[in-house]
């Protein structure tokens, strides 16, 4: 189902008028690029979609997702999926404890949990590594398992903010190709905040441009 924005508007703290004003319609298993100058407003826009602005911002407008209008949920009752920067796994837990953390509630009991667990690990060319600690995976295994984490939750949607900008480029383009598959495979729609113009032609979605006086 699709993401829809609605003149989705955001007021900073004391500030009298919005940040900027987006429509925007993302479709299941597409990513929007969000693209634009530094302080702009794009991570401030991946909170308002996602339920997560500070207290004092006030945001305007609609969040549309699976055809509900979500403006006033909570985070958690949105059931957006978040990935960033950096890839980060609980450095405390194995890898196949992080990836149970983060499934979906709806999947009950240890042995369906288990296998639910084992399946990712396996599309992310990770079987079998459980047990291991997170530390002693590489970057990208890392980026693969937090990525198969957010998806276990069984996102309706999700949010990447700058997610392949800490990897270096031969890794950056493989796990570009990973995630938009499984993005596209799950039929979920995503937007994704980028400075990079290679991750919005990868993504061959629409491409939102920010800038100071509106969209
Ligand atoms: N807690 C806050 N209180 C007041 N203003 C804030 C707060 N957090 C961010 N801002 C302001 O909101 C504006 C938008 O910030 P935001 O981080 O969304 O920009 P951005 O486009 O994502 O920037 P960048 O590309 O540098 O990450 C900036 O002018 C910033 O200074």
């Amino acid at each position: 189902m699709s993401l829809v924005l609605e003149k989705l508007m955001v007021t900073l703290p004391r500030a009298d008028r919005p940040l900027f004003e987006v429509s925007l319609r993302v479709e299941p298993g597409q990513v929007a690029s969000v693209m634009g100058p530094s302080g702009v407003g794009k991570s401030t826009l991946l909170d308002a979609v996602g339920g997560h602005l500070a207290p004092g911002f006030r945001c305007a407008g609609r969040v549309w997702l699976e055809g509900r209008d979500v403006t006033h949920l909570s985070a958690e009752a949105r059931r957006i999926g978040l990935m960033f920067q950096e890839a980060l796994l609980f450095p405390h837990l194995s890898v196949g404890d992080n990836l149970a953390f983060g499934l979906s509630p709806a999947v009950k009991g240890r042995a369906a949990r288990r296998a639910a667990v084992a399946t990712a690990l396996e599309r992310a060319g990770l079987a079998g590594m459980e047990g291991r600690d997170p530390a002693t995976l590489s970057g990208g295994q890392r980026a693969r398992a937090a990525l198969m984490r957010t998806l276990l939750a069984d996102p309706a949607a999700l949010l990447l903010d700058e997610p392949f900008s800490r990897l270096d480029t031969g890794l950056r383009a493989e796990m570009r190709a990973f995630t938009f598959a499984h993005i596209a495979e799950r039929g979920i729609p995503a937007l994704m905040v980028t400075h990079d113009p290679e991750d919005a032609t990868a993504a061959a979605g629409p491409v939102l441009r920010l800038s100071a006086t509106g969209t």
